[in-house]
């Protein structure tokens, strides 16, 4: 099986197209996507992405994070997507539709003499109503809300990109133990799914510094979901405008909370190498 190697902001992937090729019949595909994502036993990746025909839009993507788990949506990596069928899929055009398990996203390439320079993500409308993140608890939105973890408390705030967040505010996110709460926010009883984690400094009204802990994936370079869910949290808590530099450990994504309601995500894509997975080792 051909794959590409491919990253947003460090944030990467192992992208196998299966529009010429088909995934291996019996195979299992969680078992598959943590035997090719694990760093020393495998390619490495945060996550293992299909894109496959679709009914509704141009291309289906499917993330498999690299525990095995089937994530709804993925902002880094549709980012990858869009510049992989605009450059090698034969899309040559400025907007691709994408059928995520969070609904069609829709990508624009930004192009500079033809060649792709930066991704722009129309990602769709936040959901707030916590049955939508989801989180256990009373009907409403959870903003600044107290979450107890080992008798700690921690104020929260909960949003749905497709995909669950969980946000906290703090002074300095380099003083944030990630692995030591990231795991226990993660799988903490309120969230029946578990939830991506990010740990969110404000800088000022239109730039925030962000560390994240992604479900199924741990530690990341970058989350491009969770980029928007931070801007909108950061809206919801009075604490930036709506249009907000998001600066992560890979780099930055620019989001906008549009007047549609919509989130706009800017980023880069990048491919790395391509190469061939021999038939037996996608059995594991
Ligand atoms: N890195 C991604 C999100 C990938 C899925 C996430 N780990 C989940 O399980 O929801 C992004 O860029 O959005």
């Amino acid at each position: 099986m051909r794959f590409y190697k491919v990253h947003g902001l460090g944030n990467d992937f192992i992208l196998v197209d299966l529009f010429n090729q088909e995934w291996p019949p019996g195979e299992d595909l969680p078992a598959a996507a943590r035997r090719l994502c694990h760093r020393q036993f495998g390619i490495g990746a945060d996550g293992l992405v299909l894109i496959q025909p679709s009914r509704q839009a141009d291309v289906h993507m499917r993330i498999i994070n690299a525990d095995g788990s089937e994530a709804e949506m993925c902002g880094n990596a549709i980012r990858c997507v869009a510049k992989y069928l605009y450059e090698r899929g034969g899309m040559h055009r400025e907007e691709i539709r994408v059928e995520t398990g969070a609904g069609v996203m829709i990508p624009r390439l930004l192009t500079e003499g033809g060649k792709v320079k930066a991704v722009r993500v129309d990602m769709g409308p936040p959901r707030l109503e916590r049955r939508e993140i989801p989180m256990i608890g009373p009907p409403g939105k959870v903003v600044n809300e107290p979450l107890v973890l080992d008798g700690q408390t921690f104020y929260i705030t909960a949003v749905s990109m497709g995909n669950p967040h969980c946000v906290l505010f703090v002074p300095d996110v380099e003083q944030v133990d990630l692995g030591g709460l990231g795991p226990g926010l993660e799988k903490h009883p309120f969230f029946p799914r578990k939830t991506n984690v990010e740990f969110v400094q404000v800088l000022n009204d239109g730039e925030v510094k962000v560390r994240v802990w992604e479900r199924g994936a741990g530690p990341t370079l970058a989350c491009g979901t969770g980029a928007c869910a931070t801007t909108v949290a950061c809206v919801l808590n009075n604490h930036t405008g709506r249009s907000v530099h998001v600066h992560l450990p890979g780099g930055t994504l620019f989001i906008e909370w549009a007047a549609d309601g919509h989130l706009y995500m800017t980023g880069p894509a990048e491919e790395v190498f391509c190469g061939e997975i021999p038939c037996e080792q996608t059995t594991c």
